[in-house]
């Protein structure tokens, strides 16, 4: 089974998530992936990585990968926020985190639970070959 994974990046923490999926590329790779619409662009461009890019988080984006989750389309979120920033769409924030946890999804808000998320699933992908 491919993992479907969901990666989202606030502006300040792009550069951790690019440096986070390089890390995990070949991984990744492997993965059915998701990304608001400029982290999206970002790991295409910066990672090479094949990604379904949804829109800007403050578009929509958030919003996009929140109704796929309800949908059982993702079994896992990488979402780096910025805590330190307000952010135009917090209330599109605050509602796919809230839909992580209504439908009991892995969401890694921050970069030392993104590793330990990534290092465990690409574990489970590795016994599984
Ligand atoms: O704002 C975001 C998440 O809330 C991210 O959107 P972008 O990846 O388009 O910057």
């Amino acid at each position: 089974m491919k993992f479907r994974i969901a990666l989202i990046a606030h502006d300040k923490k792009k550069d951790d998530m690019i440096a986070l999926a390089t890390e995990y590329k070949a991984f990744l790779a492997t993965c059915a992936l998701t990304a608001t619409g400029t982290t999206g662009g970002r790991l295409i461009a910066e990672v090479g990585l094949e990604v379904d890019r949804k829109h800007s988080g403050p578009f929509g984006g958030d919003l996009q990968i929140g109704s796929l989750l309800v949908e059982g389309m993702i079994d896992c979120v990488i979402f780096l926020r910025d805590p330190m920033t307000p952010q135009p769409h917090e209330p599109d924030i605050n509602a796919l985190v809230r839909a992580c946890d209504v439908h009991n999804t892995p969401c890694a808000t921050n970069l030392a639970s993104a590793h330990l998320v990534l290092s465990l699933l690409q574990q489970r992908a590795a016994n599984k070959e």
